[in-house]
């Protein structure tokens, strides 16, 4: 049977790109959906704006909602410092699969632990589990539905502190309505966007960058 796109991904990186370099894995996943066929990974354009608010908040714990095939994610752990994490999670088994190959393949396993699951059920875990006391940096990519009640339910959960920033892909192409005007709205986030394009189109979209403010 034909191949998968995340298994073309994979193949693209483990023909292209260096092993334990990073920046090669981004490269070679960027060229081929620029060039061979497109893919929702965050893609190089909003990809430096994710690295400059990584470079920025200097996260010790960084939760991401939405792995595919690892490309957000090598972004972020190549920026963290020894002793810091992304734990990300992935709903789909095969994307999750392809992820864990292209996360070792750019040798930043020991900074990343990934979770196959829906984000509803392991977010109240998230303390108990992996011993987290709150996220400094949290990439929502995931459903753009669950964008609004993940944001609440880490709210609840107390899982965002006063400094937390999240941030978002997305939010105009698919669009994330109610979370946009949620954050914007909300007396106890101070919210700006990114202006950018939607990975590898011309078509606008952009990132939200929501900073708690705390109660
Ligand atoms: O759906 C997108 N991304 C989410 C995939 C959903 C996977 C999930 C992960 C997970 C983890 C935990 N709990 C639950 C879930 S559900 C997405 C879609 C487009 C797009 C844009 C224009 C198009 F014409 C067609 C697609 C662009 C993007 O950058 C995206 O991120
Ligand atoms: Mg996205």
């Amino acid at each position: 049977t034909r191949t998968s796109r995340p298994q073309r991904i994979l193949k693209a990186v483990q023909t292209k790109a260096t092993v334990g370099d990073p920046q090669s894995v981004i490269t070679a996943i960027d060229h081929f959906c620029r060039h061979r066929e497109w893919a929702m990974n965050v893609g190089d354009e909003k990809g430096s704006i994710l690295d400059s608010v990584v470079n920025e908040v200097s996260p010790v714990t960084v939760l991401e909602l939405g792995t595919y095939c690892g490309y957000s994610t090598v972004r972020i752990a190549r920026l963290l410092p020894p002793g810091a994490c992304v734990i990300t999670l992935e709903f789909n088994p095969d994307y999750a699969a392809i992820a864990r190959q292209v996360i070792k393949w750019s040798g930043l396993e020991d900074k990343v632990q990934l979770v196959e699951g829906a984000s509803g059920d392991w977010i109240p875990w998230m303390k108990e589990h992996f011993g987290v006391q709150a996220f400094d940096l949290v990439f929502l990519d995931h459903w753009k539905e669950r964008y609004l009640p993940d944001t609440k339910l880490l709210e609840e959960c107390g899982l965002i502190q006063k400094g937390t920033v999240l941030l978002a892909d997305n939010v105009i192409c698919p669009g994330t309505p109610d979370y946009l005007e949620y954050v914007r709205n909300s007396p106890h986030y101070n919210s700006q966007y990114y202006r950018s394009h939607l990975e590898y189109t011309k078509a606008e979209d952009g990132l939200e960058k929501s900073v708690f403010l705390g109660y």
